[in-house]
């Protein structure tokens, strides 16, 4: 997390202050010595660029694509301007296009305190999540709309994952339905969360080695353990209750996911896993209906017969209705907190409502089940969760983010002795459950 600019002139204009969130406070960029500072003078500055090369780079292709009058300048220039926003710390404004999130989102912003409504003095997560919108909403003006920006990311993704997704294609055949695999398969798909390329700024990292190996050896730096409490719970129910999966990122995690959940239905943990994916591209590899597909048809095309017959197995149980997406949701792309989400999407509460278990999958939902808040590292979740209880819930995340729950007395501080960055390189998980 180190900064090259000089950023004295800024913080002095902007009111930033030298320091971390306060306990007991929103996370926000205006703590100089937050991720979310880093995030925004860095990291979202990095990924707009990136979009705007990539829409110079592969101008011919969208021209044949959207049409010759494809307004590509433009739209490359209108990211840049939004990049430049975020830089000079904007205002947070409406949206003025037709999606039909927008009068919500609207709404959203009308309700945060004036002076909090720019990138900087607004909570992390309300900030970040309005620049993907914004980002989209460049998109949708223009004649690219529809156009999602970091497919190219999300499937070379999953093309580097190749040796991994067999790897584990070839562990997972012969699965008995008993705790300790359950347990290995579910600790397999946190680790899966590593490979996200929003933390990287899109920067490509390639699964390597033994999956299973490492799940064994990485067993240290999972700080919070409920699997066992997980297993039992679905190997307790009569099997014909609902999983209700809200997906993170595609590629190598998404695999991971449907293993996952291909477990769950084989063994008879439940009738139906169902996915929640994201409407729009979102925080660069979240999975989008159309990941979904693709990577199925991606893993049926694939030379192996293993790895084949593995899309084929999926295929099917989509077909058959035992994987099932569920109708897009733009509360999983929207600002609010998990706990308004009854308020604010009451249809959807009652969905999940209805499920055996929901398992959050990452980094970001796990913020939005905190709230961007600096809760104390031995906050149980169930404090934490501020009321969000529609069901059993667990979550699966690595830790990318300075913000944590639910670890035994002193943990955190042993961390922050050895690495004061150990909240932000993904190395060290949590799978934490709280019964409805
Ligand atoms: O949800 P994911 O994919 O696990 O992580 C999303 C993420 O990379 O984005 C945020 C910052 O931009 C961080 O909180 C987090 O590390």
């Amino acid at each position: 997390m180190t900064l090259t600019q000089d950023d004295s002139n800024f913080d002095v204009e902007n009111g930033i202050i030298d320091g971390e969130a306060p306990p007991h406070t929103q996370l926000a960029a205006k703590y100089k010595q937050s991720f979310a500072y880093y995030t925004f003078r860095v990291r979202l500055p990095s990924t707009l660029q990136t979009i705007a090369d990539s829409l110079a780079k592969d101008k011919d292709e969208l021209l044949a694509t959207y049409g010759a009058d494809a307004d590509i300048d433009q739209t490359a220039a209108a990211v840049l301007e939004l990049r430049s926003n975020i830089l000079k710390n904007g205002p947070l404004l409406p949206f003025n296009d037709k999606d039909s999130d927008a009068d919500e989102w609207n709404l959203f912003l009308e309700k945060l305190p004036k002076e909090n409504r720019t990138y900087f003095a607004a909570c992390w997560l309300y900030a970040e999540c309005y620049m993907y919108r914004k980002l989209w909403a460049i998109f949708i003006a223009s004649r690219l709309a529809g156009h999602d920006y970091f497919r190219k990311q999300k499937q070379t993704a999953a093309q580097l994952s190749f040796d991994a997704m067999l790897a584990v294609a070839k562990g997972t055949r012969n699965n008995e339905r008993i705790a300790s695999t359950f347990q290995k398969l579910m600790k397999l798909n946190l680790w899966g969360n590593r490979c996200d390329l929003s933390i990287t700024s899109g920067k490509q990292v390639k699964p390597t080695g033994d999956a299973f190996h490492q799940v064994d050896e990485l067993n240290p730096n999972l700080l919070v353990d409920a699997t066992g409490t997980i297993w039992e719970l679905l190997d307790k129910s009569d099997g014909n209750g609902i999983v209700e999966f809200v997906f993170d990122n595609a590629g190598y995690e998404l695999y991971t996911d449907l293993i996952l959940a291909e477990y769950i239905i084989d063994k008879g943990l439940a009738r139906k896993v169902r996915f929640n994916a994201k409407a729009i591209p979102w925080f660069i590899s979240d999975v989008r209906a159309e990941d979904y597909h693709w990577t199925i048809q991606f893993l049926i095309g694939q030379s192996d017969p293993m790895l084949s017959e593995l899309g084929k197995k999926f295929k099917r149980l989509t077909d058959e209705g035992k994987f099932e997406l569920a109708p897009l949701e733009h509360f999983w792309s929207g600002p609010y907190e998990f706990y308004r989400m009854a308020e604010v999407q009451p249809e959807l509460y009652k969905r999940l409502s209805q499920a055996q278990l929901v398992i959050l999958k990452g980094d970001l939902n796990y913020r939005k089940l905190l709230g961007d808040y600096s809760w104390h590292s031995t906050e149980s979740l169930e404090i934490c969760l501020r009321g969000f209880r529609p069901t059993n819930l667990c979550t699966l995340r690595t830790i990318k983010a300075d913000l944590v729950c639910g670890l035994p007395q002193g943990k955190s501080e042993e961390l922050f002795a050895k690495d004061k960055e150990w909240m932000l390189t993904g190395e060290y998980g949590t799978i934490e459950f709280a019964p409805k």
